[in-house]
């Protein structure tokens, strides 16, 4: 049975008072088994949307449309139940917001040994070993303190680095990391990126990784996805994207890295924001045209094998 995770036709949209907003389109990506994929983008973009959409964790007026497979089955049509079993064991997020998964009155080293002993993947010693040696991976020398802490009593970045140990706790097969570097000084970073980069060539069947840090991402993943107003405008193979970016987007998401000299992308024309038919990146593209006005882009494979959904590929303008 496949262990890929695969994305089909994914549309996300949410009530709203005047209709709804649909904040992911037709997405399709294939995670596949042994790869690290980043997901990058601007904020807002909808790549914690598209992470959470897998673990049914999306809150209840979201609505989900599309396909997510895994091992056979559909997981956007599994209970809740069918999905407890998922969760933490088969596939772990590790969240954006550490602050909203950890429980304010509990200590942390009870908080991280919860799951592992309720689901008894691992015995109560074997747990507390697995917590104290993943809190000194994740640079915490002295875990024992970690341990008695209450999360107020921690900073954003160590609280960051506990909840990717508690995403870890239950050796997943695979690990969705929502900006696990959120927060952190560059030695810190460094780290936290050398244990994910440990762990996904150890232990996991593979990894997705949200992230704004474009030089994480560059160092970690194998493929990456680049997506836009909830759209994917180019994935591909990571050396393919960041030495030679297809889509004006993503080249000018790369320009604007502090090393390419930080030339921000351009804003939208005030003239074309209305304009919601065509190609999410219209407004700002500096190559737009009327077709690109008119219609959302097919996705284009291009020879190197990536794809790009950008009418400049499309051969015929
Ligand atoms: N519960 C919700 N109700 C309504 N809209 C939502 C909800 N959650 C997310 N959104 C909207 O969906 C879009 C995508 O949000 P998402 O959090 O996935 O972005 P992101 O790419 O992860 O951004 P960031 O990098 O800032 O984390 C945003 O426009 C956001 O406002
Ligand atoms: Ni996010």
């Amino acid at each position: 049975m496949s262990k890929d995770i695969e994305i089909r036709n994914l549309c996300v949209s949410f009530p709203e008072k005047n209709g709804v907003s649909q904040v992911v389109t037709d997405v399709h990506a294939l995670f596949g088994e042994g790869v690290v994929t980043g997901l990058i983008g601007e904020s807002g973009s909808g790549k914690s949307v598209l992470g959470m959409s897998i673990l049914q964790l999306l809150p209840k007026n979201a609505v989900v449309e599309g396909s997510c497979m895994y091992e056979g089955r559909n997981l956007y049509n599994l209970t809740q139940e069918e999905m407890r079993k998922i969760r933490g064991q088969e596939i772990a997020l590790i969240p954006q917001n550490p602050s909203e998964s950890l429980n304010p009155i509990r200590r942390i080293g009870k908080q991280l040994i919860e799951g592992v002993t309720a689901h008894k993947s691992l015995s109560r010693k074997e747990a507390r070993n697995r917590r104290d040696a993943l809190l000194v991976r994740f640079g915490f020398p002295e875990p024992e303190k970690i341990n008695r802490a209450y999360t107020f009593q921690l900073s954003g970045g160590m609280n960051q680095r506990v909840i990717s140990a508690l995403g870890l706790m239950e050796q997943p097969e695979w690990v969705i990391a929502d900006e696990p570097t959120k927060g952190l000084d560059a030695i810190l970073r460094r780290q936290v990126y050398r244990v994910l980069k440990e762990i996904s060539e150890q232990e996991t069947r593979g990894m997705i990784v949200i992230t704004h840090d474009i030089a994480l991402a560059g160092a970690l993943c194998k493929r990456l996805m680049v997506l836009y107003k909830g759209t994917v405008l180019e994935q591909g193979e990571t050396a393919q994207i960041l030495e030679n970016p297809a889509h004006p987007y993503t080249q000018g998401l790369i320009a604007s890295l502090p090393e390419k000299g930080m030339h921000p992308i351009r804003r939208a024309d005030p003239g074309k924001i209305s304009e919601t038919k065509g190609c999410r990146f219209y407004p700002r593209c500096p190559y737009g045209t009327e077709k690109c006005r008119k219609t959302l882009p097919p996705e284009i494979q291009l020879p190197d094998g990536r794809l790009v959904r950008c009418n400049r590929y499309a051969g015929d303008i």
